[in-house]
C-alpha cells in the first residue's frame, strides 16, 4: 500500500532539513511534494498487477519460432542507494500456441523496474512474468545497465556496465537457441 502523498512529502522535508537546507526558501517550498510525487511515480510498479497489465492481450497463434523484442528502455532504482540505474532490456520467447501483445513487454519491464531493485532480481522477475503469461517453451531476458551509485559516488566509474541474463526453458537447455537469441540482439553484447 502506498502511503498518502502528504506523509511522503513530510519525509522529504525532513531529508532536505537534514541536509542543512532551508525548507522555507522559495526554490524549495514545493520540493517535498514534488519529490514525493516523483518517487511515487518511480515506484508505481508496486501498485500494479501482472494480469491487469496484460489485460488479456494474449493471442492465439501458430507462430512457433523465436520472437525478440529488443532495446526496451529501462529506468529503475537500486535498492541499496535508491539511485537510478538506466539501461536496456531485451526479451525473447518461443511461443507455443499464443503470443503476447507487443506493448505488454514494455509494460512488464516497467512494472518491475519501477520498484526498488537489484538488476539480477529485475532480470529474473521479467523472465518469469513473460513465461507465466505466455506459457512459452522458453524465455530469455538480457539487461544491460549503468548504475548511478557506481558513477556519481562510490567507485565513480563512468563507463562500466552491468549485463545480466536469465534463460528459462529451451533457452537454458539449448546452446543453439541461446546463440540464436544472442546473435539476433547483436553479437558484441
Ligand atoms: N549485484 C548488484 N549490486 C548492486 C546493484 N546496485 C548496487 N549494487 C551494489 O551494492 C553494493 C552495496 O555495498 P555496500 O558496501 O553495502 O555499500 P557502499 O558502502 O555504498 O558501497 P560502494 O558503492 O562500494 O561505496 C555495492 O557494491 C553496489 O555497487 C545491483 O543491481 N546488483
Ligand atoms: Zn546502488
Amino acid at each position: 500500500m502506498t502511503k498518502p502523498l502528504d506523509d511522503l512529502a513530510g519525509h522529504f522535508e525532513a531529508i532536505i532539513d537534514g541536509l542543512g537546507e532551508d525548507t522555507r526558501r522559495e526554490g524549495l517550498q514545493d520540493t517535498p511534494r514534488r519529490a514525493a510525487k516523483a518517487m511515487q511515480f518511480l515506484t508505481q510498479g508496486y501498485q500494479q498487477d501482472l494480469n491487469d497489465l496484460v489485460n488479456n492481450a494474449v493471442f492465439e497463434s501458430s507462430m512457433d519460432e523465436m520472437v525478440v523484442v529488443q532495446d526496451i528502455e529501462l529506468y529503475s532504482m537500486c535498492e541499496h542507494h535508491m539511485l537510478p540505474f538506466i539501461g536496456k532490456c531485451h526479451i525473447a520467447y518461443l511461443p507455443q500456441g499464443r503470443v503476447l501483445g507487443l506493448s505488454k513487454f514494455a509494460r512488464i519491464v516497467d512494472m518491475y523496474a519501477r520498484r526498488l531493485q537489484i538488476q539480477e532480481n529485475l532480470t529474473r522477475q521479467i523472465a518469469e512474468a513473460v513465461e507465466s503469461v505466455t506459457n512459452a517453451k522458453g524465455v530469455a531476458v538480457v539487461i544491460e545497465a549503468q548504475h548511478m551509485c557506481m558513477m556519481m559516488r562510490g567507485v565513480e566509474k563512468q563507463n562500466s556496465r552491468m549485463k545480466t541474463s536469465m534463460m528459462l526453458g529451451q533457452f537454458r537447455k539449448s546452446q543453439a537457441t541461446r546463440t540464436e537469441f544472442l546473435n539476433l540482439i547483436g553479437g558484441n553484447r
